[in-house]
Order: C-alpha cells, then sequence, then structure tokens
C-alpha cells in the first residue's frame, strides 16, 4: 500500500514546545476503513503527532492534507468545521458531561449539529445498542462503571459517523478484559463504517486489534510502510 488514495498524510511533522521538540520529522498516513496504532514511549510524541493529525495542534512546519487538503490552508472556522462534522474523539478518561444521561451524552454531537432529541436518541441508541450500553441510558455517567462509560464516549464518537476517529489511550483506565471488549467493540464498529481510525497506545495488547503499527520515537516515526 501507497500514501496514494490515503484520507489523511502527513509529511515531515515539526512541532516544538520551547525548546523541547516533541516532533522532529514526523511522517504519517491512512485509508479510509484501516486502523493504526501508534506506539513509542511516554514523551515520544505521539499525542502531538495526533493532535497536529487532528487540526488540534498547529505543527511548525510540514504538511498535513486530509482528502487532498492542506489543513493549514484552511480558516479556523473551516478547520472546527471539519473536527466537528468529520473527525471524531475517543480521550483516555470519556470526559462525559456529568449532568447529561448516557443517552443524551451520545446524542450530544447530533443535538449540537442541529438534529431534533426524538431523532438525536434514536440514532445514540442505535450505536449504544452496538457498544452493549443501551440499558444504562437513562443513568448519568457517575452512576456507571469504567468500561461503560467509556463505551459510551465510544458509541458517542460514533454517531456523527466521522470518516476519521482518532483514540487516544482509549482503554488507559481501563483493566484489560474490560480494555479489550472495549477495542474489540470499538475497532468492529469503526470497520463497519469505513472510518479510518489512529489509536494512540503504548499497550501491545490494544495495538494488536489494528491494521498496522507505526513506531514514534524522539518525535521521529518508523515502521511506516508507505512511502510517502
Ligand atoms: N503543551 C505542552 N507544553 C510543553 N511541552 C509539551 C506539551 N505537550 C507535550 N510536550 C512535550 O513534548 C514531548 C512529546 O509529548 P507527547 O505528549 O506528544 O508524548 P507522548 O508520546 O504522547 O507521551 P505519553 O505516552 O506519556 O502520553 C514531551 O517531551 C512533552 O513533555
Amino acid at each position: 500500500m501507497t500514501a496514494e488514495g490515503a484520507l489523511l498524510v502527513a509529511e515531515d511533522l515539526r512541532k516544538a514546545y520551547g525548546p523541547t521538540p516533541a516532533l522532529d520529522g514526523a511522517h504519517f498516513s491512512v485509508h479510509a476503513g484501516e486502523v493504526v496504532a501508534v506506539m513509542g514511549p511516554s514523551g515520544s510524541g505521539k499525542s502531538t503527532l495526533l493532535h497536529c493529525l487532528a487540526g488540534i495542534v498547529r505543527p511548525d512546519s510540514g504538511s498535513i492534507r486530509y482528502q487532498g487538503r492542506e489543513l493549514a490552508a484552511l480558516s479556523d472556522k473551516e478547520r472546527s468545521l471539519l473536527r466537528r462534522t468529520a473527525f471524531g474523539f475517543v480521550f483516555q478518561f470519556g470526559q462525559l458531561v456529568p449532568e447529561l444521561t448516557c443517552t443524551e451524552n451520545v446524542a450530544l454531537p447530533l443535538r449540537l449539529a442541529g438534529t431534533a432529541r426524538k431523532e438525536a436518541e434514536a440514532t445514540a441508541l442505535r450505536w449504544m445498542e452496538r457498544l452493549e450500553v443501551d440499558s444504562i441510558g437513562h443513568k448519568r455517567p457517575g452512576q456507571v462503571s469504567g468500561g461503560q462509560g467509556q463505551r459510551v464516549a465510544v458509541a458517542r464518537s460514533l454517531v456523527t459517523s466521522p470518516r476519521v476517529l482518532f483514540a487516544d489511550e482509549p482503554t488507559g483506565a481501563l483493566d484489560s478484559l474490560n480494555g479489550e471488549r472495549v477495542m474489540e467493540l470499538f475497532t468492529d464498529a469503526a470497520r463497519s463504517t469505513g472510518a479510518a481510525v489512529v489509536l494512540v497506545t503504548h499497550e501491545p495488547r490494544v495495538a494488536a486489534y489494528s491494521d498496522r503499527e507505526v513506531v514514534v520515537r524522539d518525535g521521529k516515526t518508523r515502521g511506516l510502510e508507505y512511502a510517502v
């Protein structure tokens, strides 16, 4: 496989925080329907790479193209629209809104995009069934287990049918059994939609759910068979 036809391509990314280089010539690409695990030691630049790819952090130099469009050439408004409509996010701690029920949390991205409550909650429920958390829809995040909460967060990330899903240590707060179940449901659900998944993890067990691994070390990537 080559970077040709890839959904998201990054070339020669560099980013420093003051004197600390976080990315030092990183390359990356992911195709639709592909799950890529970003591995590497603590502090190697994995999260910075993910944040650059998602348009959250602007690299100092280098190129990031989504569907052939250079992210740096987009206005702030266009970039935030892209993040809301084409990208989905799952983080280590689900970051659910504590005052809302689980169903309302999953429906929230659709509600924010203007979908009527009934329709948004019906779509939410379909994803919650998929992630096996439909029975706890009426509960608030504080009343469910860590594994259930994380599956609710995964359902929320999928509800808008994003083209790229970014996950930063999505199972980091879970025990291994729960973590594996979340990964299984997450990757199955993502694959069924044809979304690309960029998954940051330092756990080989989690990376085993990916199609391909990219290793980041001292801000540089390797293990990439794509010639970009
Ligand atoms: N906002 C920031 N301000 C200053 N330095 C930062 C910031 N974010 C990251 N860094 C530094 O950049 C480097 C890469 O950090 P990054 O979080 O990308 O690594 P990581 O591989 O995701 O680490 P971990 O596995 O521990 O989460 C580190 O040296 C880190 O201290």
